[in-house]
């Protein structure tokens, strides 16, 4: 039958077939499709708007779909016409503003949804489960006695306590600070890998998404513009839109003169691959802010504009000779003001190219 998983698809726990979402009119989740295995954890990135939290919503059993279906443990959930409430899909959720319960301690908060052990059985889920968390004998407290990141690790403990095998995050982090974020991101990743939880993680910070998720869905105007791990959208993004919001460097001007090597502003560059593309077809290459390494005796010189300082290293933005700006990442130690002369050595193997729109057509 189509609904029940053949023998090698019993490791997808989750699988979004074509879903469709629209609000009134407006179709904002369109043909839609993602398989996730047990065990991983998988993050929807994109800009506001893209329809991340409609998808989260529809897998969470709000929000009822137009076309397409959800299945999990291989069972359809949603269809148009059929919605499995939320409570019956025994899954645990974690939202951004923690949405804990202000009046009930920590032990209360998590044991809310543990209702049928008793009170002995559900303090030793929760004791176990702080530990889990490392809030360790903060049990006694309120929600307002403890930091948002504590906050946000109750909600875990909270969301995990009924032993569900999907949890779903939305934003889970984005009323933190930045550095809180990365580094609750690495934790809540340890803790959901170490109990074998799958996870649905939405947000629009890509620091957010690289700290916790195995793959990541970049998301554009309700579709999935690139399905990866998080080193291949930055190394091998599939197209404009991904290479310019995973990561960050600017788009140069080139032209390819043989299949690995690039005429460009900075010079020729050799890549580590051969492209398809017709001799002297004119190519937009990236040029992350690492390959621009710095070296005072190049000949290739550029002028200091911008710079930001971020411990170990300073971001420049650099202009060229001819007003082209890129970006440098150097060692904090090579302090320069705005307006000095720089050297620049160009180190970049993985050449991310597109042919430019209005130069000479290639197939890739
Ligand atoms: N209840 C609603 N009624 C009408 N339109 C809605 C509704 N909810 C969301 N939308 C619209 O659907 C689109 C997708 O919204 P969604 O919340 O899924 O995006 P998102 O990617 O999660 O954005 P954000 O990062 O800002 O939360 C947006 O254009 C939004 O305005």
């Amino acid at each position: 039958m189509e609904n029940k998983p053949s023998n090698n698809d019993e490791e997808i726990l989750l699988e979004l077939r074509r879903i469709e979402c629209r609000h009134e009119d407006n179709a904002v989740v369109k043909g839609l499709s993602f398989r996730v295995r047990r065990g991983n954890l998988v993050c929807l990135l994109g800009p506001s708007g893209c329809g991340k939290t409609t998808v989260l919503r529809s897998i969470a059993g709000f929000q009822p779909l137009n076309a397409g279906e959800i299945v999990l443990r291989g069972e359809v959930v949603s269809r148009p016409g059929l919605t499995v409430p939320p409570e019956q899909r025994g899954l645990g959720m974690v939202f951004q503003d923690y949405a804990l319960f202000p009046h009930l301690t920590v032990y209360d908060n998590i044991g809310f949804g543990l209702r049928k052990l008793d009170k002995a059985q559900r303090r030793h889920r929760a004791d176990e489960l702080l530990e889990i968390v490392d809030l360790a004998g903060l049990g006694a407290r309120y929600p307002h006695e403890l930091s948002g990141g504590q906050q946000q690790r109750v909600s875990l403990a909270r969301a995990m306590a009924p032993r569900p095998e999907l949890i779903l995050l939305d934003e889970p982090f984005s009323s933190l600070d930045v550095d809180l974020r990365e580094r609750l991101g690495v934790q809540m990743h340890d803790i959901l890998k170490s109990q074998g939880i799958t996870a649905v993680l939405v947000t629009h910070d890509q620091r957010e998404a690289f700290a916790m998720a195995d793959q990541i869905g970049v998301m554009r105007n309700g579709r999935v513009a690139q399905w990866d791990t998080p080193y291949n959208l930055y190394h091998e993004p599939a197209d404009r839109f991904v290479a310019d919001f995973i990561g960050q460097g600017r788009f140069i001007s080139a032209t390819l003169v043989a299949p690995d090597t690039l005429k460009t502003e900075v010079g020729l560059i050799k890549g580590d691959r051969a492209y398809g593309w017709e001799p002297g077809t004119e190519v937009d290459v990236l040029l992350r802010p690492d390959d621009v390494q710095p070296d005072p005796e190049s000949e290739l010189r550029a002028t200091v504009g911008k710079k930001a300082f971020n411990g170990p290293q300073i971001l420049y933005t650099l202009r060229l000779a001819n007003g082209t700006e890129i970006l440098g990442l150097f060692p904090s130690h090579m302090d320069y003001p705005p307006g000095t002369d720089v050297g620049l050595f160009i180190d970049a193997q993985h050449l991310i190219a597109f042919p430019r729109p209005d130069g000479t057509p290639g197939t890739p």
